[in-house]
């Protein structure tokens, strides 16, 4: 089945061609990872496949979903999201394990009684990633990678088709952020395919199947991940000079002169 299927996106903005034509095609088992410079369109891109940004010209369709011909809630109910700004949304004072109850609806919030089957869920949710002992603390004070694990455990609880993560390491240390791709690994062998965006080359690990390199608005490469993460192609798209070394099947950046 397709999992993601963008046919020819384009998006303008007063003067401004913001996407100049995408398209990319994602199959079930594969797992993304989209690449490219500040500003190129990624964030662009993950709202249309989100449904809350329409293209100007061209088509998405989301499992089986041709947008615009069917209700977005329903199909946003398939999709995990994990954006950037998603952490400041919850309260701080909130157990942990409410902030992961409430996945299951999309709520921010519990206000209704939760059912014992979806308390139950939260705990399963919270044991995988090791959190369980953590399930009453307040969410405030966990670390900041701690709180990004919790939120994936959170995206969990709907059993989502589809997880999407706009550079969910931002701002972790080492020792977090391999945490956190550690955690991503154990739920890859879950059914779902994940799109996931980054600026850090490293953070590619060996679950990731296929690489999208976009430049000014479009992609510029597409595929399985050690055919588009070549120093050429690369330094096509950040237009700077750069070596690649597979080690433990995650590929290392050096950046050269000139
Ligand atoms: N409503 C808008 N009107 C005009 N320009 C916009 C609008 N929304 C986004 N843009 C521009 O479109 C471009 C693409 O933005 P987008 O956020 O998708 O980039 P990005 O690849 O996610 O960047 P970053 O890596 O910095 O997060 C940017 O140059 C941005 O300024």
């Amino acid at each position: 089945m397709s999992v993601i299927d963008l046919n020819r996106l384009t998006l303008r903005r007063g003067e401004r061609q913001i996407l100049q034509g995408v398209d990319l095609h994602v199959r079930e088992g594969e797992h993304w990872v989209l690449l490219g410079r500040n500003g190129c369109g990624k964030t662009t891109m993950l709202e249309m496949i989100n449904g809350y940004l329409f293209p100007t010209t061209g088509t998405v369709d989301v499992l089986g979903n041709r947008y615009g011909t069917v209700d977005l809630r329903e199909v946003r109910k398939e999709i995990g999201y994990i954006g950037a700004s998603l952490i400041e949304k919850f309260t701080l004072r909130d157990p942990v394990w409410e902030i992961v109850v409430g996945g299951l609806n999309a709520y921010l919030r519990i206000y209704q009684e939760v059912s014992p089957e979806a308390r139950d869920k939260a705990f399963h949710e919270l044991e995988r990633i090791g959190f369980a002992h953590m399930a009453d603390q307040p969410f405030g004070t966990l670390s900041q990678g701690e709180r990004k694990k919790v939120l994936l455990a959170r995206t969990m609880m709907a059993d989502p088709k589809l997880l999407i993560l706009d550079e969910p390491c931002a701002g972790l240390d080492l020792y977090e952020r391999e945490k956190f791709l550690s955690a991503l690994e154990e739920l890859s062998s879950r059914k779902m395919s994940m799109l996931y965006v980054t600026h850090h080359i490293e953070e590619i690990v060996p679950l990731f199947t296929h690489v999208a390199l976009m430049a000014d608005g479009r992609i510029v490469a597409a595929g399985a991940k050690k055919e588009v993460l070549t120093p050429e192609l690369l330094r096509s798209a950040y237009d700077v000079n750069i070596s690649v070394q597979w080690q433990d099947e995650r590929p290392w950046i050096r950046v050269g002169k000139g």
